[in-house]
């Protein structure tokens, strides 16, 4: 029997090994953490993540061919295939600090890996990391080798968080690097037998290590420029009077432009847009391309801009300040069918209002309260390091929730700002609300008060 080990428990650690757990009864699965708290959750009836059909998959096969643990040596030394699906977060401090890839954590499974194998093993790149990792992490295990062969694959994960599972069961595609040579061919074909239980042959992709590492960066970097490119267009409907839903299905019906991902909204956010652009600019400027790097750059700076723009709105609507007032915030993850915060736009908007001096009460069936709090305390970046490395919640921005808020009980005028534009705008205009949807004509009110980002 083929043994996977998944070093990682996360977003993208759990539902992948979930899946290649139920695809192929005949494989075991083991995923391991050294969060315990985690790898708890993965064994209980709520799992440590939301997600539609996750709940389905793993209570078909935990137990019998999927199990976590938090053994996390024994568990390396026996496997065949290795996952790594660690955090690979934006360095905080140091060299490349805002920018660069913090590659602690992988570093750390690497060495760990090269301490317990007796065996010869495929290293999987599973998180997303900055091209030619796969070297570095090559060195750190052949250095410690004792006799052992490793072969080294980047297998880049695609799924978008909400939608984990419908991806994973039928992915666009699934993209395989490794090294070219006889070793390295045979170890690619390993993982392809693998996915070959249910992706068809056609949608699995073999390319050299370096492509399969930076196709990951370059599918992010491509997605959310889409996302800047709707947003900056949105700032414009507003100046003249265009409709964004009206010119994103117009462009969207040039099938060489396509209709996805033109939802212009208050900005992009969860963990792998932004930290994966940062991660691409900094390859761009350590290769001496600064145009290169400033070029994706503007993909952020346009993301910031929709974010505060949207902070304006409604600051400069409520005649310039929102102290005091009541602000409802209905949703604080960063998508539907989610209950992750990190980079949330959310934040920096809550963030913005509270610094106004807003009293803010906040709502998200998928997000507990303690979670709120603790990332509006926190600074940025520092979200995507494990759990127990975070700061426990405060108490210092609490603030009394109220989630009863309708127009009779509001003060006139009463306001709604739809970041997502997904609120029925008209009919809350007939209630005798004043609504703000992102580059939609605007409200007489909000036209006599211009919002400068
Ligand atoms: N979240 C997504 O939708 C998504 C999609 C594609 C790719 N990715 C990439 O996948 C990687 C993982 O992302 P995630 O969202 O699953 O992160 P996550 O924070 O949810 O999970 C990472 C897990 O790794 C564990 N960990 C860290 N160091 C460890 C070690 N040395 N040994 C054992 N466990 C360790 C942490 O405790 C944590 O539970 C990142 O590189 C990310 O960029 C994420
Ligand atoms: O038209 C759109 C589409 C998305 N968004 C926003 O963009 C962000 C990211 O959304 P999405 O890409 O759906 O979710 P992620 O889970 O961040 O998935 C992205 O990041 C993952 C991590 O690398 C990749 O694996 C996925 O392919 C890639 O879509 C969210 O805030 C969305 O609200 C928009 O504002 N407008």
């Amino acid at each position: 029997m083929v043994k996977i080990c998944c070093i990682g428990a996360g977003y993208v650690g759990g539902p992948t090994m979930a899946v290649i757990a139920v695809k192929c009864p005949a494989i075991e699965v083991v995923v391991v953490d050294i969060s315990k708290p985690r790898i708890d959750a993965w064994n209980s009836d709520k799992l440590p993540i939301y997600e539609p059909g996750l709940d389905e998959v793993v209570k078909a096969c935990r137990g019998r061919n999927l199990f976590f643990s938090t053994d996390v040596e024994k568990h390396v030394a026996e496997a065949d295939i290795i996952f790594v699906s660690v955090n690979t977060p934006t360095k905080t401090r140091g060299l490349g600090a805002g920018k660069a890839a913090d590659l602690t954590y992988w570093e750390s499974a690497a060495r760990m890996i090269a301490d317990v194998s007796k065996s010869d093993k495929i290293v999987v790149e599973k998180s997303t990391v900055p091209v030619k990792t796969a070297e570095a992490i090559e060195k750190i295990l052949t250095h410690n080798s004792k006799g052992i062969n490793y072969q080294i694959l980047s297998n880049p994960e695609f799924l978008a968080e909400g939608t984990a599972i419908e991806d994973l069961f039928k992915p666009d595609r699934v993209l395989i690097g490794g090294r070219e040579t006889p070793e390295g061919r045979k170890a690619v074909q390993a993982l392809k037998e693998v996915y070959a239980h249910w992706v068809p042959e056609e949608n699995i992709i073999t390319t050299n290590l370096w492509s399969a590492e930076l196709s990951k960066l370059a599918a992010n970097a491509f997605l959310a420029q889409r996302i800047s490119s709707v947003n900056a267009m949105s700032a414009l409907c507003e100046a003249t009077g265009a409709n964004v839903s009206e010119v994103s299905y117009a462009i969207g019906k040039d099938s060489r432009i396509g209709p996805k991902f033109l939802n212009a909204s208050v900005g992009f956010g969860g963990s792998c847009f932004q930290k994966d652009i940062l991660n691409l600019v900094y390859i761009c400027e350590c290769n001496g391309l600064p145009e290169v790097a400033n070029y994706w750059k503007q993909v952020i700076k346009i993301n910031d801009y929709q974010k505060s723009r949207f902070v304006n709105r409604v600051v400069s609507s409520m005649f310039n300040t929102v102290s005091g007032k009541k602000v409802a915030i209905l949703g604080f993850a960063f998508k539907k069918d989610t209950g992750d915060t990190r980079e949330t736009p959310a934040i920096d908007v809550c963030k913005g209002l509270l610094g106004d001096k807003a009293h803010v009460s906040i709502y998200d069936p998928e997000v507990t309260e303690d979670q709120i709090q603790r990332d509006l305390a926190m600074n940025k970046f520092d979200w995507d390091h494990p759990m127990h490395l975070q700061p426990t919640s405060p108490s210092a921005i609490k603030q009394e929730l109220d989630y009863q808020k309708i127009f009779d009980n509001m003060q006139k005028p009463a306001f709604v700002f739809d970041g997502r534009n997904v609120v029925d705008a008209e009919k809350l205009r007939e209630i005798g609300f004043i609504v703000y949807s992102i580059g939609k004509p605007l409200d007489g009110w909000l036209k006599d008060m211009p919002a400068i980002a």
